[in-house]
C-alpha cells in the first residue's frame, strides 16, 4: 500500500497545547488522483498541509511520499523530492515580474538551470493563463492573477504532488471556474492534487474523491457528493458553516428554515 500511494500519511497526530491538529490521522493518496479536503475552520487542514510539505513535524506518525518516508526530510528537500504547495495567502516576491516569480521555483524547486529553467517557467506560465502578463511585476496583480501566480510557483517547482490550499477563497464565481478548469487541465495531465478548499462546489468539479476532517481526524472519505450527503459531514461542517454553492444544501436550508 506504502510503495503504492503518492503520499502516506501513516497514523500522523500533532498538537498545539489543547488543541488537537491531527489525530492518528492515517490517509493516502495515490498517483494522479485528486482529492479535496472540506472541513470546518480549525480542523487542521493547513495544518496537514505543513505536515507534507514539512513546514511542521507532526509529534508521532509518518509522512511517506513515493515510497520513501519523509517525515524528517527539510521543506526544501520534499519540493526538491516532488511536493509543491500553494499558501491561502499568495506570497510572490512582489518587486520580481510574474515570469521571475516563477523562474525562481524552477531554478531552487526544480533546480533547473538555463534555457531549461527558462523554457519550463514560460510553459508553466501558458499552462496556468498567466503568459500575457510575463513581464508584469506580481504586485500589480489582481486577485485572480494572484491565485494563478500561487499556482503557477508551485508549478515550477516540478511536482508530481500540487498541495492546493484555499486557491478559489476571495474570487468570484466566473473566477472560481476558470480556476477549476486550471485545475482539471493539471489533473488531466497527470499530476496528484490534494485540494483544501471550501469553495466546496469548485472541489465537486474537480475531484474524483473527498475527505472531510473534523476534529483532527477523517470523519467522511469518498465520491464528493457521497461525503457532503454523510450526516456527520452535514453536521459537522454544512451545518454552520460557509457557503457551499451546492443547490441541495440551499434545499436543506429552506427545508430547516421552513
Ligand atoms: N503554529 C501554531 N501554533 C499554535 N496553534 C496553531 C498553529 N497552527 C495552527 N494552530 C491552531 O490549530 C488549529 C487548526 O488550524 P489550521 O489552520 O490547520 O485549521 P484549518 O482547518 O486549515 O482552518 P481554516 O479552514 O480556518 O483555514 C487552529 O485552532 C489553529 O489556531
Amino acid at each position: 500500500m506504502t510503495e503504492q500511494a503518492l503520499l502516506h500519511l501513516d497514523g500522523i497526530t500533532k498538537r498545539f497545547g489543547r488543541v488537537t491538529v491531527a489525530k492518528d490521522l492515517t490517509l493516502s493518496v495515490r498517483p494522479g488522483e485528486a482529492l479535496g479536503i472540506v472541513g470546518p475552520n480549525g480542523a487542521g487542514k493547513s495544518s496537514l498541509f505543513a505536515m507534507i510539505s514539512g513546514d511542521l513535524r507532526p509529534d508521532s506518525g509518518a509522512v511517506w511520499f513515493q515510497g520513501r518516508k519523509v517525515t524528517d526530510v527539510p521543506p526544501h528537500a520534499r519540493t526538491r523530492a516532488g511536493i509543491g504547495r500553494t499558501y491561502q495567502v499568495p506570497r510572490p516576491f512582489e518587486h520580481l515580474t510574474v515570469f521571475e516569480n516563477v523562474l525562481v521555483c524552477a531554478h531552487q524547486g526544480a533546480a533547473l538551470k538555463g534555457r531549461q529553467a527558462w523554457t519550463h517557467a514560460m510553459e508553466v506560465l501558458e499552462r496556468t493563463g498567466l503568459a500575457e502578463l510575463a513581464n508584469t511585476p506580481a504586485g500589480r496583480l489582481a486577485l485572480l492573477q494572484r491565485k494563478r501566480l500561487e499556482v503557477a510557483r508551485a508549478l515550477g517547482t516540478g511536482p508530481r504532488l500540487l498541495l492546493l490550499d484555499e486557491v478559489a477563497g476571495g474570487l468570484t464565481e466566473p473566477e472560481v471556474l476558470e480556476l477549476v478548469e486550471v485545475v482539471k487541465q493539471l489533473h488531466a495531465e497527470g499530476l496528484g492534487i490534494v485540494w483544501i478548499e471550501h469553495v466546496v462546489h469548485a472541489l465537486v468539479e474537480a475531484v474524483g474523491r473527498m475527505v472531510c476532517l473534523a476534529g483532527g481526524d477523517v470523519i467522511a472519505d469518498g465520491e464528493p457528493m457521497g461525503v457532503l450527503a454523510d450526516p456527520k459531514v452535514r453536521e459537522l461542517y454544512l451545518g454552520g458553516g460557509p457557503e457551499t454553492g451546492l443547490a441541495d444544501e440551499e434545499d436543506r436550508t429552506d427545508e430547516e428554515g421552513a
